[in-house]
């Protein structure tokens, strides 16, 4: 039954919806995520009613950048995290906190991994993990790039493996090796005598991947059955508990999170605590450090059973969200730098500027700003952009734009400005319907809303003169890759940094070279998040 007032396609009303509809336009664009805003915009309505489920409520959809941002951010009391999107994590993190309301949990989950975005824990753990890991994976990249001149490879899987060694070494302070196992197994060829080729990309030979670092990505994929089953949570629950791989890549994560759990309340007990206070080498030393601080507090032991489940589940969060979603925009990044090699010769020359042409080290990376590099991170977070909408739901009745909404709707905030890479915004927005605070912000962000040539991979979008000279400004631009508000990416800053140390490392040791048109797509593989479907490269080696 739609709600009064909102628009819908008249089509909608059909037994199953708009899922026929989605599901066509799917196979047309390889993504459905993009198709709420692309009928959005193809009825310039900046509001609309979607139904997917019978006789579930429809899902309403916001499609203007103004009005989703405030939803994020200025009314939490009236929209929180939304059912939907708990069930997608639900069954594989089920005491973490990115499945909860914003309640006394989710605060006590929050406050043990607060410290990790601290400035100081990610300016001497987060830069130093994040330059060792890309150092290995450039490692691999020399190798491929010897055995294999002048070859086109996809790099996408070497992208994954790193960030899931930064995300491991991060949570932990130890090293999953993943892409030194690749580097060793070719460092023991010479030469490739007849790469196996395959519509003009080579294959280079690999070896099997640490057991865990399968058993992760398996879980992290095995979401998309809540998103793909008529069953959601209930399907993914399901075959975590019946299928065998899954159940074994449960397993073996478990043990190993909860054995660098203990070893790190046992470093913790037996070495000096006032001594390691602030120094911590990992995540895990930080929970551990404020489990104990809170068990102290409420007269409990810490990791007691009130308490072990959710540490353990806020870690195994941290891998899971963690690595995927930066290694895609990373991927994106790197096409983006292949096509536009314009962008890429001026990412070239600021860094080499700002770095004096010294190597950049853990410590000039922490320290040293480029605000070009800063500018290209944004604009591949938003161009390249892997996700697309965010979820919430209304805890109490409500309007948006001028229409009531209904207690426990489904709210989707469109993310992009841009759907997909062709047409700009034009939802026409009667102010005065617009919530106080929506309009309040227009005083006091006047810049955020210019839509100037949104359609284009422009960094410079990004860059203000001013006294100083020119400088990066955020705000140029909306950007939601990241959600907003209170239950926005908690660990948006450390991806921020992931990106700068990475770009500024491959871009420092490689050429990334163009490559025939038919290997150069921008496809997107829609999972969870949108990830381009490969990012293939022709990578030489700087002099
Ligand atoms: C470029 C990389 C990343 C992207 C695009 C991304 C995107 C997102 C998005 C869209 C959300 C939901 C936000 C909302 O509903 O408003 C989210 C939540 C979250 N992200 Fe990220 N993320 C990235 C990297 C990371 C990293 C590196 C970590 C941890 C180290 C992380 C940890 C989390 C957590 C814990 C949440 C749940 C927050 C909550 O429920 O309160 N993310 N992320």
């Amino acid at each position: 039954k739609p709600i009064p007032g909102i628009p819908y396609n008249v089509e909608s009303l059909r037994p199953f919806g708009d899922l026929t509809a989605a599901l066509k336009y799917r196979k047309k664009h390889r993504a459905m995520m993009t198709y709420f805003a692309s009928k959005c915009l193809e009825r310039h309505e900046p509001i609309m009613q979607f139904f997917f489920q019978p006789f579930a409520r429809p899902l309403v959809v916001v499609c203007d950048q103004r009005e989703g941002l405030d939803i994020l951010t200025s009314r939490s009391r009236e929209f929180d995290r939304s059912p939907l999107f708990s069930n997608l994590f639900r069954a594989v993190l089920p005491h973490s906190s990115i499945v909860m309301q914003t309640n006394d949990q989710w605060k006590y989950n929050r406050r043990l991994v607060s410290n990790t975005m601290s400035p100081a824990f990610l300016g001497s753990v987060g830069v130093s993990t994040a330059y060792s890991a890309t150092m290995d994976m450039l490692d691999l990249w020399k190798r491929k790039a010897a055995l294999l001149p002048h070859h086109v490879i996809d790099v996408k899987e070497d992208v994954f493996m790193s960030l899931v060694d930064v995300i491991w070494t991060v949570t932990f302070g130890s090293d999953l090796q993943v892409c030194k196992t690749q580097a060793k197994h070719l460092a023991a060829l010479e030469s490739i005598a007849n790469p196996e080729m395959i519509n003009g990309l080579t294959i280079v030979p690999s070896c099997k991947p640490p057991q865990i670092y399968d058993s992760l990505v398996r879980l992290f994929g095995s979401s998309q059955i809540a998103l793909e089953s008529p069953l959601g949570y209930k399907a993914h629950w399901l075959a975590l508990k019946t299928s065998t791989p899954l159940r074994r890549a449960i397993k073996l994560r478990d043990a190993l999170v909860s054995q660098q759990l203990h070893a790190a309340y046992q470093k913790f007990i037996t070495v000096d605590t006032s001594a390691s206070a602030g120094k911590a080498q990992s995540a895990v030393e930080l929970v551990v450090q404020t489990e104990e601080q809170a068990a102290r507090k409420d007269g409990r032991s810490p990791l007691d059973a009130s308490t072990r489940d959710y540490i353990q589940d806020e870690l195994n969060l941290f891998l899971f969200a963690g690595s995927s979603t930066t290694a895609e925009e990373v991927c994106w990044g790197l096409k983006l730098l292949t096509a536009h090699q314009d962008v890429q010769e001026k990412l070239r020359v600021a860094i080499s500027d700002a770095f004096d042409s010294h190597t950049p080290t853990p410590t000039t990376l922490a320290q040293i700003k480029v605000p070009y590099l800063d500018a290209f991170v944004y604009e591949t977070l938003r161009f390249g952009g892997n996700t697309q909408n965010t979820m919430r739901v209304s805890l109490v009745d409500t309007t948006i734009l001028g229409h009531f909404v209904p207690k426990g709707t489904d709210i989707f905030v469109v993310n992009r400005d841009i759907i997909p890479h062709n047409s700009s915004c034009p939802c026409p927005v009667d102010e005065s319907k617009r919530s106080p605070t929506s309009q309040a912000s227009k005083k006091s962000t006047p810049l955020k809303w210019s839509h100037v040539d949104l359609n284009t991979f422009r960094p410079e979008r990004w860059l203000a003169e001013t006294t100083k000279g020119t400088e990066f400004s955020p705000q140029a631009v909306p950007l939601l890759t990241f959600g907003e508000g209170p239950r926005g990416c908690f660990g948006r800053r450390f991806a921020e940094l992931e990106m700068r140390v990475l770009f500024t490392l491959i871009i420092w040791h490689f050429e990334l070279l163009p490559i025939p048109a038919e290997l150069e797509d921008f496809d997107p593989l829609e999972m969870l998040t949108m990830a381009p479907a490969n990012c293939r490269v022709k990578l030489r080696e700087s002099q």
